[in-house]
């Protein structure tokens, strides 16, 4: 028996992504708490058949701490998209004053009440909200650093499609997948996307390269403009959000040993890593990098075979950038500097 909890699960990625996760059928039970609308989201899903049971839950005050406690009791996955999204003009770090709060405070609650799941933190800024995630299941005890991801497959997605329609045909986004990856932060040029061999496919005067690279990295930011104040991507993010869960219920489910490998922004510094440079490990404890799932979680944090120079310089500067975020994270929880 599977059950998979969203926290945040009315809002604009909330609800695709419960629409998605209502058709998996290695979840046995979904829940869905929101401070809004939940049990008509629930209601709604509950008349598509599958062999699912679904509850949406909603507290009945701002003191009613009780029902997000039944909503999570249980839980083998929670899944975390709750907070605000951005507005044109905004970064993803001006976001922190106000998720950083509800983050931890979800967390809080998993940790109490489901303290074996697999966290999954969607809420931006990303680079912060997982250190926020990490530090808050410390203090109560119950941090595993095999179950807690910070999701940035919607930047793996953007890099197979981008460089999908850069090449102009010559490959299928669907090929470039697990081929090409982001790994790093995610946030601007926190987010480093590695192209493999396609490099040589680029003009030598490197710029239609650059412009690839900036697209992924400021992808995000293309979404906010053409909502218009609207919010940020959801439906994209709903579908990067299922590949990861997916993936993740593959390994968890399998009735072998097999594994299945993801990206994910992981507490490198707490995991068994293979090849993972000085000039990450030494710097931060945490990065976007390469991650084998298995039964319980992650089993290995590997590093790509290959970077080219250009691409070890971006890794250079994303360490920088991730480390001041997950500072600030770190801060949020504890008051005091690292
Ligand atoms: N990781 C990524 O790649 C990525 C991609 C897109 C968006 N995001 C982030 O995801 C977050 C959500 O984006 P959205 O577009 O779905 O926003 P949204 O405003 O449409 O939905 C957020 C939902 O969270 C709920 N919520 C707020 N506080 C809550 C609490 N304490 N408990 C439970 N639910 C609560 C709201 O009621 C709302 O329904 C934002 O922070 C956004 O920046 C991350
Ligand atoms: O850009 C945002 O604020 C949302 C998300 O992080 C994204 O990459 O689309």
């Amino acid at each position: 028996m599977v059950k998979a909890t969203i926290l945040g699960a009315a809002g604009g990625i909330g609800q695709p992504l419960s629409l998605l996760l209502r058709l998996n059928e290695k979840i046995d039970e979904l829940s869905l708490y929101d401070i809004v609308n939940t049990v008509g989201v629930a209601a709604d899903l509950s008349h598509i058949p599958t062999h699912q049971v679904i509850k949406g839950y909603a507290p009945k005050d701002k003191n009613d701490s009780e029902t997000i406690k039944v909503a999570l009791k249980g839980s083998d996955i929670v899944i975390i998209p709750a907070g605000i999204p951005r507005k044109p003009g905004m970064t993803r770090d001006d976001l922190f004053k106000i998720n950083a709060g509800i983050v931890k405070n979800l967390v809080h609650q998993a940790g109490l009440s489901c303290p074996d799941a697999f966290i999954c933190v969607i809420s931006n800024p990303v680079n912060s909200t997982v250190p926020i995630a990490v530090e808050e299941l410390k203090r109560l005890g119950v941090f595993n650093p095999r179950k807690v991801f910070g999701i940035t497959t919607l930047d793996n997605l953007r890099l197979e499609e981008f460089l999908s329609s850069a090449l102009e045909g010559k490959v299928s986004a669907a090929d470039l997948y697990s081929d090409v990856i982001a790994i790093g932060g995610h946030s601007g040029d926190s987010i480093v996307p590695l192209i493999n061999g396609w490099r040589k496919n680029f003009a030598s005067d490197g710029e239609e390269y650059s412009k690839l690279v900036k697209r992924v990295q400021f992808g995000g930011d293309e979404v906010v403009k053409a909502k218009d104040g609207k919010g940020s991507a959801t439906l994209s993010m709903a579908t990067a959000a299922y590949r990861f869960v997916n993936n993740l219920l593959d390994a968890i489910t399998a009735a072998n040993s097999s594994t299945v490998k993801e990206v994910a922004f992981v507490k490198i510094d707490e995991l068994k890593t293979k090849k993972v440079p000085l000039f990450i490990s030494k710097h931060t404890q945490y990065f976007s990098l390469p991650i084998v799932l298995g039964k319980d979680g992650i089993e290995l944090v590997e590093f790509p075979e290959y970077l080219s120079e250009p691409e070890v310089l971006m890794t250079k500067h994303a360490v920088e950038k991730v480390k001041a975020d997950v500072t600030k994270g770190f801060n949020f929880v504890h008051g005091s500097k690292l």
